[in-house]
C-alpha cells in the first residue's frame, strides 16, 4: 500500500561514515533533542570498505512543537542545521530529505514500452513516490499512452549525426521539468559521458540481462546461443561505460531450451519491469548508497 507522508514532517535521514561508536547514539540523541520519532532505521558496517551508513526515517510529533515549524522547507533547513554538528564530528556524507517531497523523474524509452508502462501505473497509484513531468523517446510510438497518463510527451529523434544536438535537447527538459532524475525504460540510445558525469548516480537503466553477463546490444541472442536457464534484468545507474555502471536490482525467471530469442524476451518483459520499478522507487525513497562501483541498499 502506498505510504502517504506529511510534508517537513516525515523525513528521511541518510549518512555514510568511516566506521566508528558512537554514531547511532550521536543520530538519535539529535532526534530526541528535536522531537523526532524513528519510525525506522537500518544500518549497515562494511567490512570490506571500513565505512558505515544509516538510513533512518523520522517523525516530527505535534505541530510546531518548541515552536518549530512541523511543515514545509523551514522544517528541513532547521533540522539539517541540528544534524550539522554530527555530520561534521563523523566526517559524514548526510542529508535530511522530506519523504512528501515526490522525485521528479524524467522517463526515456525508445520501442519497447512494458517498463515504461509499468513505472507510469505505479507512480499514478502511488506505489512509487516520484512524478513524472515529460516522456522523452527517439521514436513516436508511446506518444498515446503519455497523454492518457496527461503527461508531456517529447519526440526527440537521434541519428549518428544528431546525437549532440537531441542531447541538448534533452538538457533543456531537464532544467524546464526541474528533473532529479532520469529512467531509462529500454531507451536504447548511448548517452553522452559528458551527460553521464553530469547526472552521475542520477540515471537509471534496465538492461535486459543478468550483468555482468551479455553486455551490449541483442542480449536475449547472447543468452539463447549460450543455451542459458534462467534469464534476467539489471537496473544499474549509467556511466559512460556501457552497461558497466553500479548495480541497484536485478530479477530473473526459469527458462529452458524450447524458448527462441524472441520468446525469451517477451518472458524477460515481466522481470524487467519488475526490477526497473523496484530501483526507481529505492532510489526515489533514498534507500540506495552508492559507493564507487557498488551500492548499499536498504530495501
Ligand atoms: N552512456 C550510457 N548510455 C546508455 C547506457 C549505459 O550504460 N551507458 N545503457 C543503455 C541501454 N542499453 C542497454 O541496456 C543499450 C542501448 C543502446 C545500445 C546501442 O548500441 N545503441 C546504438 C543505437 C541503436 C539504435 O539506434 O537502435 C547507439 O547508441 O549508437 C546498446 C546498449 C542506454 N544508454
Amino acid at each position: 500500500m502506498p505510504v502517504t507522508a506529511e510534508p517537513g514532517r516525515d523525513v528521511v535521514l541518510t549518512l555514510s561514515s568511516p566506521d566508528r561508536p558512537g554514531i547511532v547514539h550521536a543520530v538519535s540523541g539529535v532526534a530526541l533533542e528535536q522531537g523526532l520519532t524513528i519510525t525506522d532505521s537500518q544500518q549497515f558496517a562494511d567490512p570490506s570498505s571500513g565505512e558505515f551508513h544509516l538510513r533512518m526515517e523520522l517523525r516530527r510529533d505535534g505541530d510546531g512543537a518548541q515552536g518549530r515549524p512541523a511543515t514545509g522547507p523551514a522544517g528541513i533547513a532547521d533540522l539539517r542545521a541540528a544534524f550539522a554538528p554530527v555530520g561534521e564530528r563523523f566526517g559524514a556524507q548526510w542529508d535530511v530529505h522530506d519523504r512528501a517531497e515526490p522525485h521528479r523523474v524524467l522517463v526515456m524509452v525508445s520501442r519497447m514500452g512494458h517498463c515504461l508502462n509499468d513505472l507510469l501505473f505505479r507512480a499514478r497509484n502511488g506505489q512509487i513516490p516520484i512524478t513524472v513531468p515529460a516522456i522523452v523517446s527517439n521514436h513516436e510510438d508511446f506518444a498515446d499512452l503519455a497523454a492518457w497518463h496527461g503527461i508531456p510527451f517529447h519526440h526527440v529523434p537521434v541519428t549518428r549525426d544528431t546525437k549532440p544536438q537531441a542531447e541538448q535537447r534533452l538538457r533543456e527538459l531537464l532544467a524546464k521539468h526541474d528533473v532529479d532524475t532520469i529512467a531509462l525504460a529500454r531507451y536504447m540510445q548511448v548517452l553522452s559521458p559528458q551527460l553521464c558525469a553530469d547526472m552521475s548516480g542520477r540515471i537509471i537503466n534496465i538492461h535486459h540481462s543478468l550483468l555482468p553477463s551479455f553486455k551490449g546490444a541483442r542480449p536475449y541472442t547472447q543468452a539463447h546461443d549460450r543455451g542459458v536457464k534462467v534469464i534476467g534484468a539489471t537496473a544499474h545507474y549509467v556511466t559512460a561505460d556501457l552497461d558497466e555502471g553500479p548495480i541497484i536490482e536485478q530479477d530473473f525467471r526459469r527458462v529452458d531450451h524450447r524458448l527462441t530469442p524472441e520468446q525469451l524476451a517477451q518472458a524477460g518483459q515481466e522481470v524487467e519491469a519488475a526490477a526497473f520499478s523496484r530501483a526507481v522507487r529505492w532510489h526515489a525513497e533514498h534507500r540506495v548508497v552508492l559507493r564507487g562501483g557498488r551500492t548499499v541498499v536498504f530495501n
